[in-house]
Parts: C-alpha cells; sequence; structure tokens
C-alpha cells in the first residue's frame, strides 16, 4: 500500500470533530435523551471525543456506548452476500428505547459496517431517532446510507483506501490516502 497523500492532520482531526460536537448540539437543541455509539475500535475512540468536546461546550455528560462489527470480507473488492459485516457484540451504558442514538464510525464508505450497526441498534432497542456521524466519507455507498454530520468529504477511487491513524490506537493523529495495490 503506498501512501499518496496526508488528508488531514491531528489539528483538522480536532477541529472537525469539535465542529461535528456543536453540530450534534444544535441539531438536538442540546443532548436531552441522546446517547453516542461508536462503532469497533477507532469509531469508540472518536464517539470518545465527541462526549468530552460535548461536556465542554454543554456542561453536561453525554452516555456512550459501543457495538463491535467484524467484516468478514477481506477483500474489498469481492464482496459477497457470504461475506457481510456482522456484529460481534455491544456494551451499551443506558436502553436506547426512546432516545435518539448517534451512530459514529471513522470512515463510511459502502455503508454495510453501519447497516449492522443500525441493525444491531433496532435488536437493542427502539430508539426514537438514529443519526450518523463519521470522519471522513469517501463516497462509493452501495446502499440508500447517508451520514448526518461529516468531518471531511474526501472523493476517493476504487482503487484508494483511506485509513484512520487515532493516537488512542495508532500512536499518532492523521488521517491518510492510499494506492491499494
Ligand atoms: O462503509 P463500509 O464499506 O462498511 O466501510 C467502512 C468501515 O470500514 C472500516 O473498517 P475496516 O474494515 O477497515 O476495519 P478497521 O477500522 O477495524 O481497520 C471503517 O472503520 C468502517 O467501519
Ligand atoms: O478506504 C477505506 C474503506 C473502508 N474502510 C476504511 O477504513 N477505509
Amino acid at each position: 500500500m503506498t501512501k499518496k497523500a496526508t488528508v488531514l492532520d491531528q489539528p483538522a482531526i480536532r477541529r472537525a470533530l469539535t465542529r461535528i460536537a456543536h453540530e450534534i448540539i444544535e441539531r438536538n437543541k442540546g443532548i436531552e435523551n441522546c446517547v453516542l455509539v461508536g462503532i469497533k475500535t477507532r469509531g469508540i475512540y472518536i464517539a470518545k471525543r465527541l462526549a468530552e468536546r460535548i461536556h465542554d461546550i454543554e456542561g453536561e455528560e453525554i452516555p456512550v456506548g459501543e457495538i463491535d462489527i467484524t467484516l468478514y470480507r477481506d477483500d474489498l473488492s469481492k464482496k459477497t452476500e457470504d461475506n457481510e459485516p456482522e456484529v460481534k457484540g455491544s456494551d451499551l451504558p443506558v436502553d436506547i428505547t426512546n432516545k435518539k442514538v448517534i451512530l459514529i464510525d471513522d470512515v463510511l464508505f459502502t455503508g454495510r459496517t453501519v447497516r449492522a450497526g443500525l441493525d444491531a441498534l433496532m435488536d437493542l432497542g427502539r430508539p426514537s431517532q438514529i443519526q450518523l456521524a463519521v470522519l471522513v466519507d469517501r463516497g462509493h455507498r452501495e446502499l440508500p446510507i447517508r451520514a448526518d454530520f461529516v468531518g471531511k468529504n474526501i472523493p476517493t477511487s476504487g482503487s484508494e483506501k483511506i485509513m484512520v491513524s487515532l493516537s488512542e490506537v495508532d500512536g499518532e493523529e492523521q488521517v491518510t490516502i492510499h494506492e491499494k495495490e
């Protein structure tokens, strides 16, 4: 995998997440009845950061949960019905029934991970609403799914890959675009 460019650096990621935190508060007229749910590794850390920002802005705690979705497919160019993303587990701090759930992931690509996340949330309760926040939307949707809050839209070709590095997981902070080989 050859690195082509850095599309977000540490200050840009910080600003994007601060903006999304403000947008979540504005859209929901505060954070009453809102719950953040991060998807597996990096979505969880983004959700935690957003909760911190929201606390700084509103002075109130917002519950943060997580769901773990595994992509069985190991080759994004060879997707079949048999290797759809599957939910491995979840850890939600509150009952999401009648709550506004903001689902959070690092990258939105085909939309299949989010679809699995929506299924998981529906199995766990009956949210009054589900919204979606992503750090990067790289296009190429295969399902009618769109994000309500986007850090940055990065148009990509099918042969490229977006890699999100966060300090909590990767020891560095950047979003890079790579050419798959
Ligand atoms: O819209 P989709 O086509 O479902 O792609 C988006 C998903 O792909 C990435 O996960 P990845 O499979 O790279 O796993 P990782 O984040 O754990 O590395 C990313 O974190 C999203 O969850
Ligand atoms: O480019 C991509 C596609 C899916 N998931 C990622 O993290 N990057």
